[in-house]
């Protein structure tokens, strides 16, 4: 052997040996470096505190999905910004006036999405097409823009003041009617039939209940429309296998099915009244006279973003936002009043000061109604129907209060945190009007203590609407009927159990005797059958 041929022998085992530990210490660089990047990251974010959590589940069993008042009650041990996790779902959720201003108005561009993967969304939002669920962006502006010009505005919402006055009369007369023989009469379902009826002929110029109805197929169609609302009401809001993804293939508890054939009932039942829009327009071409006219009429002239799809997304949103979150309120309001004899009476009298016995109340009187407007905003306070305001979702990372929150968190605003919060109101759990007597806070977004319609840009859609049927209906029921308690009932037997799920109605009927309280002539000059 040469020389020359150990030398290169020797080098070319020595080389791998030379790499080896050359790679090696390229590697041990890097593992320094990635965990001086981790700790420096792990010191730099500093995500909002959470609950110790339990593998898979998370929080669910401490948040049992998303529960208002246990998240209320984990806010007051981890502060009013926290993350929990819901399963798979990671979310912050804020619990004080002062977070929500951030959020809601400081960081709004930021915050102003929806998360685009929720079960609901994605089915009963049509892909997220629609306006509750549809990300931020050119549709949803689009979308949001025609709600606010053709559906809400206050000239379309003046306009629709008629039906709303028939709707509310035929409700009294039939309540006066349930309730001749002293027999209780149940305020919630009557209520819930005729905010259904002032929304879908908005919508679709429809009306499901008739009282005096005695079409069969009319009847049937309403009790079918019912039935879909009650299935509706009864999924609740975050599907299970969101929380937990594995569990999708098992369908256990055969809630995926429930929703796809629900889904499907809903889907034809659009589809039948876009189908009848669009044979009527054929026929007769009349102007645009409802909510489906004016849709339809901006799909023809060739709007790309206005597909069926989106169309149904949109109706669908007015149906489920719109229909039970406004008589809830006023069931909340009539529960709390019949609770406090004393501030019942008092309501009663400004309506006799202002409106007097002699004629019915109308919309125009209720800006003198003061001391009802305090009633009703302590009834969104301490009662608010979204209890927990429809998940937003951060499109960018950002820092809130210190915190940092990643891209695409969802972020859910606890309404009935910070309506019961100590630290902003005297007695919160008090059902007290005279808190907002001469003061200038309202609902409409402006005074972060009291949004219970959200604020910012993802305020609540028909905020309008929902102001104007609240006051006129609980104006309209506190004038014109006598309302008092079944036998050997005292006033603090009535309950405030509420539901909890993704609205928040009373959850055991409000029953009550009620009569005429108006001389009869007011009722008959007004149409009524009395
Ligand atoms: C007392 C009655 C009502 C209350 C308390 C209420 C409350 C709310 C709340 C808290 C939100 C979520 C806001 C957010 O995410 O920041 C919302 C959104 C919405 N509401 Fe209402 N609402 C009521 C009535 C109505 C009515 C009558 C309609 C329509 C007929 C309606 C349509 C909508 C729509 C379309 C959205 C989605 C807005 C968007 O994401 O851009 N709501 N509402």
């Amino acid at each position: 052997m040469e020389a020359n041929d150990f030398d290169e022998r020797t080098m070319a085992m020595l080389l791998p040996t030379q790499y080896v530990s050359q790679i090696a210490s390229v590697a041990v660089l890097l593992v320094i470096l990635h965990t001086m990047k981790r700790f420096m990251s792990k010191r730099r974010s500093r995500l909002p505190p959470s609950p110790p959590g339990l593998p898979i589940i998370g929080h669910l069993h401490l948040t049992k999905k998303s529960n208002h008042r246990a998240l209320r009650d984990l806010a007051d041990k981890y502060g009013p910004i926290m993350t929990v996790r819901l399963g798979a779902v990671r979310a912050v959720i804020v619990s004080s006036s002062a977070m929500a201003k951030v959020i809601l108005k400081t960081q709004d561009h930021v915050f102003g999405s929806r998360a685009q993967c929720t079960a609901l969304g994605i089915l009963f939002g049509y892909q997220n097409s629609d306006v509750v669920m549809g990300a931020m962006g050119e549709r949803w502006r689009f979308l949001r823009k025609i709600c606010a010009q053709e559906l809400f505005s206050p000239k379309r919402v003046e306009l629709s003041t008629e039906t709303r006055r028939r709707e509310m009369l035929s409700t009294v007369e039939h309540l006066f009617e349930a309730g001749r023989d002293g027999d209780a009469v149940q305020l919630d379902i009557n209520l819930r039939e005729m905010g259904c009826n002032i929304i879908t002929q908005e919508l679709f110029a429809r009306s499901f209940y008739n009282q005096r109805n005695t079409n069969a197929k009319a009847s049937l169609e309403a009790e079918d429309f019912s039935q879909m609302s009650r299935d509706f009401s009864e999924l609740g809001g975050m599907v299970l296998y969101e929380c937990i993804p594995f569990l999708r293939r098992f369908d256990l508890d055969g809630s995926q099915a429930r929703m796809r054939s629900l889904f499907f009932r809903y889907d034809r039942f659009l589809n039948n009244i876009i189908e009848e829009h669009r044979q009527e327009d054929a026929s007769q071409s009349t102007t645009a006279k409802d909510f489906v006219d004016v849709l339809l009429q901006l799909q023809k002239d060739n709007n790309r973003l206005l597909t069926d799809d989106c169309i149904k997304g949109v109706l669908m949103d007015m149906l489920i936002a719109g229909v039970d979150t406004s008589m809830s309120t006023v069931v909340w309001a009539l529960t709390e009043l019949m609770r406090h004899p004393e501030t019942y009476r008092k309501a009663q009298q400004e309506l006799d000061l202002i409106v007097g016995r002699d004629r019915l109340v109308q919309e125009s009187d209720f800006v003198h109604l003061k001391y009802l407007q305090a009633v009703l905003k302590e009834t969104f306070r301490l009662h608010p129907v979204v209890p927990l305001m429809i998940p937003h979702e951060s499109l960018s990372a950002t820092n809130v209060g210190g915190y940092d929150i990643p891209e695409k968190t969802r972020v859910i605003i606890n309404v009935y945190a910070l309506g019961r919060d100590p630290s902003v109101w005297k007695n919160p759990l008090d059902f007290d009007p005279e808190r907002f007597v001469d003061s200038p806070m309202d609902v409409k977004g402006q005074d972060f203590d009291l949004i219970p319609f959200g604020s910012g840009r993802r305020i609540c859609a028909g905020i309008n609407l929902a102001l104007v049927v609240v006051s006129m209906t609980a104006a309209q029921l506190l004038h014109s009927c006598e309302f008092s308690l079944p036998a050997g009932m005292k006033p603090l037997d009535i309950d405030v159990e509420e539901v909890v799920g993704e609205s928040a109605p009373k959850l055991n009927p409000l029953q009550l005797l009620v009569r005429p309280r108006l001389p009869l002539h007011v009722y008959r000059e007004a149409g009524l059958d009395l």
